[in-house]
Order: C-alpha cells, then sequence, then structure tokens
C-alpha cells in the first residue's frame, strides 16, 4: 500500500527530494509540488516527462502523480549559475567531446588521462558519459564503489583511482540502471555533485568525459562547470565532420566562451599490427585535419585505428601504457600540443592558477 514514506524514499533516491516543495496524498493521488532547476520551458517539461516514466515505472497503476512544477526564484537561479567559480585544488578543467557518438571519445579521454598522468602531472577523470559510461570498463574499475570521506566536517565522495587518475562515473553509482530519459534533467545536478562534492584533492588536470552529441545536457555542464578549455575529437569522416561544426560552435557561443583548444582525429588511418608502416586511409583522409584549418584550430594529432587500442580499451588497461609503443608516443605529443594550447590560452587570461603548467609543459613520461 502506498504511503508517504515509500514516496518520499524514492524521491530521495531518484535524488529530486531537494526540488520537491510539498507532497500531500490523497486516497490514490500523489501531488507534488516541485522547483524546476532552471525557468526554460523545456526543462520543466523534461522535468514532468522524467517524474511521470518514474514514478508508473516504480508504483505503476496504484498512484496518480498529480504534478506543479514551478520556476526557480532569481536567487535560486544564481546559486546554480556557479559557472566560473574555482574549484579549491582543480588548476585545469578540460571538456572532452565529440560531435557525434562512437568516434572514440572516451577511449581518447582515458588514454591522455593515463598519459598525462605517465608525464607525472596531477590528473583526473570523470566520465559525464550519462548514456553509456565507459570508464568503469576502460580504467578497470568496474563493479567497485567510492567511498565517502569525512573532509572538514563534510562528508564526501572518495574518488577511485588506477593507472595514477583519479575517477569518478555514474557508472559507479547504483542509479546508473535508471531509465535514461530519467537522468537527462538530473544530469547536471549529478554530474556537479561528482565534481564538487568530491575529494579530488589537488589536480593539475580534471578531465570530462562528456556525452556524445550538442544538447542541453552539454550546455547545462559547461555552464555550470568552470570549463578551462575543450578538446574535440572526430574521425576524417564527412557525416562526422559537421556534427564537429555544431560542436565547436557550441562552446563559442557568446553565452559559453570556452576556448577550444584543438582537435583529434581518431581512427585517421588503419594500421594493421603485422604491417604496421602500412596505412589504409578508410574513413577519408585528414578530413578533420581540413576542418581545424578551416575553423581556425589547433590540431592535436592523428591517433591510427589499432586493433590493440580497441582490445585495451576493452580489458581495461588504456594502450598509451605500453612503454615504448607507438601510439604511447602519439599520445605524448597530443597531450604536449594540448598544454602546449592551453598554455597559449592562459595567456590571454587574467593570472590564475592556471599559468603553473607552463613551467612544466613538453616534460616526458615517466616509466612507471
Ligand atoms: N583508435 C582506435 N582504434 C581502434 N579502436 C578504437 C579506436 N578508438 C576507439 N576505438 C574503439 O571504438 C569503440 C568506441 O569508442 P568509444 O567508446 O571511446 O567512443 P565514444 O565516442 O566515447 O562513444 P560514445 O558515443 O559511447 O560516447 C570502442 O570499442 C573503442 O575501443
Amino acid at each position: 500500500m502506498i504511503n508517504k514514506e515509500k514516496v518520499q524514499a524514492f524521491l530521495k533516491e531518484i535524488e529530486v527530494d531537494d526540488l520537491v516543495t510539498n507532497l500531500q496524498l490523497m486516497g490514490g493521488n500523489v501531488l507534488i509540488d516541485m522547483v524546476a532547476h532552471s525557468p526554460a520551458m523545456h526543462e520543466k517539461k523534461k522535468l514532468e516527462v522524467a517524474m511521470k516514466q518514474a514514478f508508473s515505472t516504480e508504483f505503476g497503476d496504484e498512484v496518480v502523480l498529480k504534478l506543479k512544477i514551478t520556476s526557480p526564484e532569481p536567487t535560486q537561479i544564481q546559486q546554480s549559475q556557479i559557472k566560473g567559480k574555482q574549484i579549491p585544488g582543480i588548476t585545469n578543467i578540460i571538456a572532452i567531446a565529440s560531435g557525434k557518438g562512437g568516434v572514440g571519445k572516451s577511449t581518447v579521454a582515458a588514454n591522455l588521462a593515463v598519459t598525462l598522468a605517465k608525464m607525472d602531472f596531477k590528473v583526473g577523470l570523470l566520465d559525464a558519459d550519462i548514456y553509456g559510461p565507459s570508464v568503469p570498463t576502460m580504467m578497470d574499475t568496474d563493479g567497485q564503489k567510492p567511498l565517502s570521506v569525512e573532509i572538514d566536517g563534510k562528508t564526501m565522495m572518495q574518488p577511485l583511482e588506477n593507472y595514477g587518475v583519479k575517477m569518478l562515473s555514474i557508472g559507479y553509482f547504483s542509479g546508473a540502471n535508471q531509465a535514461v530519459v530519467w537522468r537527462g534533467p538530473m544530469a547536471s545536478k549529478a554530474l556537479n555533485q561528482l565534481i564538487r562534492d568530491a575529494n579530488w584533492g589537488e589536480l593539475d588536470f580534471l578531465l570530462i568525459d562528456l556525452p556524445p552529441g550538442t544538447g542541453d545536457i552539454h550546455l547545462s555542464i559547461i555552464q555550470e562547470v568552470p570549463v578551462t578549455g575543450a578538446v574535440i575529437v572526430s574521425t576524417p569522416q564527412h557525416v562526422a565532420l559537421a556534427d564537429v561544426k555544431r560542436g565547436i560552435a557550441m562552446f563559442q557561443m557568446e553565452s559559453i566562451n570556452i576556448p577550444v583548444l584543438g582537435l583529434i582525429e581518431n581512427m585517421s588511418y588503419f594500421s594493421p599490427e603485422e604491417l604496421p608502416e602500412n596505412k589504409y586511409y578508410i574513413f577519408g583522409k585528414q578530413g578533420a585535419q581540413y576542418l581545424a584549418v578551416d575553423l581556425n584550430i589547433p590540431i592535436l594529432g592523428e591517433i591510427p585505428l589499432i586493433q590493440s587500442i580497441r582490445e585495451s580499451g576493452d580489458v581495461g588497461r588504456p594502450a598509451a601504457l605500453q612503454d615504448g609503443s607507438k601510439i604511447q608516443k602519439i599520445y605524448v605529443d597530443v597531450a604536449q600540443k594540448m598544454i602546449e594550447s592551453l598554455v597559449e590560452r592562459n595567456k590571454n587570461m587574467p593570472p590564475t592558477e592556471a599559468v603553473k603548467i607552463t613551467t612544466m609543459a613538453g616534460c616526458a613520461p615517466k616509466n612507471k
């Protein structure tokens, strides 16, 4: 039998309890008043759809949900607009984005993270790909759960750590199995918690593996997190390039204005294991690189399509960890170019903590 406690517990489980201002039960009717995260019409609509879906999945026909969703007060909006507010200890936040799914964005993020860690930077990796979190698998932390720690009287999440990289992913939490529709409106709130309520400690770089595409979720994430710069991943293929343009335009929107540090062309050519010098341009030659020149964006490197990259991703040990390998060398070059681009970007900024990395740019990886 439905009762108020059950509904309250469910609201907590789906992490909307703090949006609820009033909850009443009348027979089978559940009356809920809520405040949306943003006054935008589509945000309210999304919240409504997600709530209805969640309630019907949980309680079936047992209840009739009567929702009233209002806009936040201006003061509440200001509190959630925290763009630019530095996160103590985190020097550079880099968003890894792609215009399109499946281009290898998560693979690039994982390899870049381990490469930077080998170069002796302090690195964090946040898997914000709510549609298909892959960091747990790619970094061999599947099934693990971040612990809670008490820091200055506040309970915080302790990121997991592997290969010298600290990481958090929605995939580590049980809510990850909730319906995808549900995750949309909650995404930026949940991710904000993963960034701000976690004990990251001192980080030179926090890489954020964004979901593929350029939707509302991206906008809310990048508006709420003080991103230093974005790195775009694309294949050389024509269809992917149109999406890349959209992705870049998103970061360059006036209200967003996040510098694009450069473009990484993934799956640039295929090289068979037994003939590593042979290059087959199966997705077209240098398509992403021409686009980067056109758009006046630095090219950070081209990464071949190699079987061992896929295999090492699947077994949770990024290929760039293979000492002395071609792929490791490529990733070191990419990391150095990204740092150069970041240094260039920081020159145009007021002196901040971010400038510190100029002293470390170009250093070689260590054998760990
Ligand atoms: N350079 C590469 N060589 C071989 N396989 C690759 C390469 N880059 C990525 N892959 C493989 O392609 C698949 C998709 O990669 P990945 O999951 O990183 O893409 P994504 O862009 O993050 O996808 P999503 O749309 O899920 O976010 C994975 O199986 C990965 O191992």
